[in-house]
């Protein structure tokens, strides 16, 4: 069964679930079927991705049609994109990068964000700035798992959503880190599965990716 959704969203991307989905959809006909594969698999926090012309639409019915979802815009870097995902349905907002005027617009959004970083002086900018929460990005490329670990002992106010090259074997192992609350792939959702429409498939790994979490130490 799907986990069930706090009655009240939580205020940080970072405590919705501890594995996000991160989702690329082509067809906006295939997001409600595939919203709902992934939430029957117990990953109800759904990212997806603003790389095609259809996402917009794919949040737009997520949040139409499949309400025990909580679906966010990926991919978010301008502020047209945080105004137009957020009028579309967007419940959370997470970028690869960030700049200020990015944080404005995100802060501005009246959602949860996650911004995104992979260097250390990154972290450093946006806690003076006062986030504290943010997506490792490109996780795997940017250093993995022992640079996050590195950056707990300066930087313990960070906490983070790695994402970038995570799979079913390397994300107990982020999700075990003390700076790290949830992890961000696309793992459970195969490009031949999609392209399938094989959304059993998709339900099965995402109850497998949903059961990694259950060993981590920080939730
Ligand atoms: O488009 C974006 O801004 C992203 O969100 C990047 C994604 O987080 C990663 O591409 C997902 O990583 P994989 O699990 O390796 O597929």
């Amino acid at each position: 069964m799907a986990s069930p959704l706090p009655a009240s969203l939580p205020a940080s991307v970072l405590d919705l679930a501890p594995v996000v989905p991160v989702v690329v959809i082509e067809d906006a006909g295939d997001a409600v079927p595939l919203a709902r594969a992934l939430v029957a698999g117990g990953l109800p926090a759904i990212e997806v991705t603003l790389r095609t012309p259809a996402a917009l639409e794919a949040i737009r019915e997520i949040a139409g049609q499949v309400p025990e979802a909580v679906v966010g815009a990926g991919t978010v870097i301008n502020a047209a994109q945080v105004a137009d995902t957020v009028a579309a349905g967007a419940r959370f907002l997470v970028s690869p990068g960030w700049t200020d005027v990015l944080l404005e617009a995100m802060r501005g959004s009246g959602v949860p964000f996650l911004p995104g970083v992979s260097t250390t002086s990154e972290v450093v900018a946006l806690l003076e700035r006062g986030v504290r929460e943010m997506k490792f990005f490109p996780a795997e490329a940017a250093g993995g798992r022992a640079y996050l670990k590195s950056l707990a002992g300066p930087l313990p106010q960070a906490r983070f959503c790695p994402t970038g090259g995570i799979g079913p074997a390397s994300a107990p192992d982020y999700l075990a880190l003390p700076n790290v609350a949830c992890v961000g792939g696309s793992w459970m959702l195969p490009q031949d599965a999609v392209a399938a429409r094989d959304w059993g498939r998709v339900e099965a790994l995402a109850r497998e990716a949903a059961a990694l979490s259950a060993g981590g130490t920080c939730r």
